[in-house]
């Protein structure tokens, strides 16, 4: 039997003193058709190329609003968690609603993790079902359009990732059949010279094969494409130096997370040592997190990853911080259509979107769990005028790739 979490104590959540509800904060006013009511959050996990969890929000009005958290173990259970506290609340009030589930899941750990990944999947599903509610789309909530397209890179994979002419076979491929002008390729591939897979040290042979496959991808499409490359954390400050300036007559889009990223000493020494663009965020939380990196201009280009940071606003917030430094935003994102459209929906409205990440080109069935067609045509993205998202679920679809076990939502 599922856990009702409504019934397990958590004093923290009982009595914070800072209470967001609308009961407590007196948000009370007749709004007319506007007074609706979150009655339930269901979430259904599909078995993507990684675990899509999504996530939606009911409400009396027979409006429904979808979303979707980034994956990790125990996202569905802290959905479940924050439900008691967004139940009865207008899920027109998304900032409030927002502070008010962090708030409740202090104690739990709000400042980072799987728990603002749940809050990021409800804040996204509010996102769609206010603009249902209210009839526009999702980014004419944040403020309006900047663009009709967003561009779209994808992450590309080989069968053998250390091999420079493999990858640059592929690249080739990508953007002559695929149409994309913005790929992405792993650089944290083994090179045959490693000693040790712990210390985080480059020696010179293990540069030079990373270096081998930034020139060899970026000489075959560099003329038509932008290439970058992901490092996962991977490096100390000093080999990550070493790279980045190896790297620098080649011409790259950004290197991106060469040294683990707390510590942002290192992470700013790194980022102001080369020409080579660096990018960093996806795996640092909310705006609060994200604040240091900004403000110390320790990155070149922010990658915050929009149902994992905290949400549509959260990642609006952080964009409007970046641009106050004239950072731009490429939104890193691994997750299903809903994921993709709610990060694409961002970067309509925000001046400094750079581009949003597509990461199942070889799944092969990612866009039939929408209803939609066509969602990326050449490397990018057209907004759709619906309200919300503009994506309808297409529920056979969900059921038929759905983790084993699931239980599809209810319709609304
Ligand atoms: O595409 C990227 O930038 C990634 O880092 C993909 C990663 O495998 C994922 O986000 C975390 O494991």
């Amino acid at each position: 039997m599922p856990i009702d979490y409504s019934q397990l104590s958590d004093p923290n959540a009982e009595y914070t003193m800072r209470d967001l509800s609308s009961e407590t904060m007196g948000v009370t006013a007749d709004r007319g058709p506007r007074d609706v009511e979150i009655t339930d959050v269901q979430t259904t996990m599909v078995d993507g190329n990684y675990p899509w969890t999504l996530v939606r929000v009911y409400t009396d009005a027979g409006v429904v609003g979808t979303g979707e958290a980034y994956w990790g173990a125990g996202v569905p259970e802290l959905v479940e968690r924050l439900k008691p506290f967004i139940v009865g609340e207008n899920p027109l009030d998304i900032d409030r609603l927002y502070e008010h589930m962090v708030q409740k899941m202090s104690g739990e750990g709000s400042i980072a993790g799987v728990t603002i990944h749940a809050v990021s999947g409800i804040e996204i599903a509010l996102h769609d079902l206010a603009g249902k509610l209210l009839d526009v789309p999702a980014y004419q909530l944040l403020g309006g359009k900047y663009r009709d397209d967003v561009r779209v890179y994808c992450d590309l994979h080989t069968e053998d990732e250390a091999d420079p002419q493999a990858c640059a076979d592929e690249a080739e491929r990508v953007v002559a059949d695929l149409g994309y002008d913005a790929i992405k390729f792993d650089l944290d591939v083994p090179s045959g010279h490693e000693k040790d897979s712990a210390n985080r040290h480059l020696s010179q042979p293990e540069i030079e094969h990373k270096a081998e496959i930034v020139r060899a991808t970026t000489e075959r499409v560099g003329e038509t494409a932008e290439v970058a490359f992901d490092c996962h954390w991977s490096f100390t400050g000093g080999s990550a130096k070493r790279l980045a300036e190896e790297i620098e007559p080649l011409d790259v889009w950004w290197l991106e997370d060469p040294v683990p990223p707390e510590n942002h000493d290192v992470q700013r020494e790194v980022t102001q040592s080369t020409t080579t663009p660096i990018a960093v965020g996806e795996n640092v939380y909310r705006k609060h997190g994200q604040r240091r990196l900004l403000e110390e201009q320790a990155v070149d280009i922010i990658a915050p990853d929009v149902p994992r940071v905290g949400g549509m606003r959260e990642t609006k917030k952080i964009a409007d911080l970046a641009d106050t430094y004239y950072i731009p935003v490429a939104m890193h994102n691994v997750g299903s259509p809903i994921a993709t459209m709610a990060s694409a929906q961002v970067g309509a409205a925000i001046p400094n979107a750079l581009a949003v990440e597509y990461h199942s080109y070889e799944l092969g069935w990612w866009e039939d769990l929408v209803e939609e067609d066509g969602l990326i045509e050449d490397g990018s993205m057209a907004i759709p005028e619906k309200p919300g998202l503009g994506l309808t679920l297409d529920l056979d679809a969900v059921e038929e790739y759905k983790v084993e076990g699931e239980t599809v939502f209810d319709e609304a």
